[in-house]
């Protein structure tokens, strides 16, 4: 019997995403056996300093560099990603692989509603992009800084005494954790992180076998939607720590349309767009609207950003 090894993180929303993702392709290869592998990650064995901190010490991701490493040693054949938690530049000899259906891509409001909450509450959350879209529409909120897993972060709602956190829709979902949701949040005024909701299928790239068997799990829609969106972040040289949300929906005439938004961190300054175009071009798109934004000024709101994280 063949074995292919499949990596992930430890957490138990990676697992989910592992089993997810199997499913179908052990219905599909009954013959292939599918072994999942943990690998552990900087951000998962260290969970009290600021990511920005491990990513400088470990030379990357901090979610997802060990598993990159382990795939391009050999020691798994496919790890399975949060497609946001994954920087766009992808590491040389590994590849993507189109992803499966994707999960929802909004965030959620757990513990109020947005209308619900009194001026000056207390949100949570550690993202940047989270935090400027908060401030744009609210700017009377205080944002108190929070990470870990999602378990963990909803419980800070009690712990912390905070009148909400902020969470992605599918990470609730697939832990089945939906009953925490308060209001999702409208894409609008609070477009995702690029990617959020897919997950990332990497492989190597000359594996050829196991690149033919995942195939048959890939959406094409939704992998022309997750490469707009990438190309976009990219072309701005953002990371999953910067604030730009971006989305791309397929039309009914079967065209890709892409919306995206850059944010102050104080919600101060905005600028957003959306532009379409052919399904088949997705990165062309993602850098189209990435050129419209920079000339709205979104470079000098990103400038300012990485000159205050640089003190
Ligand atoms: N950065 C943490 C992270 N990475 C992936 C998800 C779940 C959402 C997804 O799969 O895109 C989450 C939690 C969150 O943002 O609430």
């Amino acid at each position: 019997m063949d074995t292919y090894f499949v990596g992930s993180r430890a957490s138990n929303l990676a697992k989910a995403q592992v089993r997810e993702y199997l499913a179908p392709l052990r219905q599909r290869f009954p013959g292939i056996a599918f072994t999942h592998r943990v690998i552990l990650e900087g951000g998962d064995k260290d969970r009290k300093s600021l990511l920005s901190d491990i990513s400088a010490v470990s030379g990357g991701s901090a979610f997802s560099s060990e598993q990159e490493a382990a795939l391009a040693r050999g020691d798994v054949d496919v790890v399975i990603h949060s497609l946001k938690d994954l920087p766009t530049a992808n590491p040389p000899g590994l590849v993507l692989v189109p992803p499966p259906g994707r999960e929802d891509a909004r965030d959620a409001l757990c513990g109020s509603t947005l209308a619900g909450l009194p001026k000056g509450a207390s949100v949570g959350t550690g993202a940047p992009r989270r935090i400027a879209q908060l401030l744009a529409v609210r700017p009377d909120i205080e944002v108190v800084p929070i990470r870990g897993n999602v378990p963990p972060r909803l419980k800070k709602i009690e712990t912390m005494g905070l009148d909400a956190v902020v969470l992605a829709v599918a990470g609730l979902r697939r832990l089945g954790l939906d009953d925490a949701i308060g209001e999702i949040l409208p894409v609008d005024l609070f477009p995702p992180s690029p990617g959020q909701g897919a997950l990332g299928i990497q492989v190597r790239e000359e594996s050829s076998a196991i690149q033919e068997i995942l195939s048959t799990s890939g959406d094409p829609a939704v992998d022309a939607q997750v490469r707009a969106e990438r190309a976009l972040l990219a072309e701005l040289h953002g990371g999953c720590s910067v604030p730009v949300g971006a989305y791309a929906e397929v039309r009914a005439d079967g065209s890709l349309s892409l919306y995206a938004q850059v944010t102050s961190l104080d919600g101060t300054r905005q600028v957003s767009g959306s532009l379409s175009g052919p399904l088949g071009e997705p990165e062309k798109l993602g850098e189209a609207l990435a050129g419209e934004l920079i000339g709205q000024g979104a470079r000098s709101i990103l400038g300012e950003i990485r000159a205050e994280a640089a003190v």
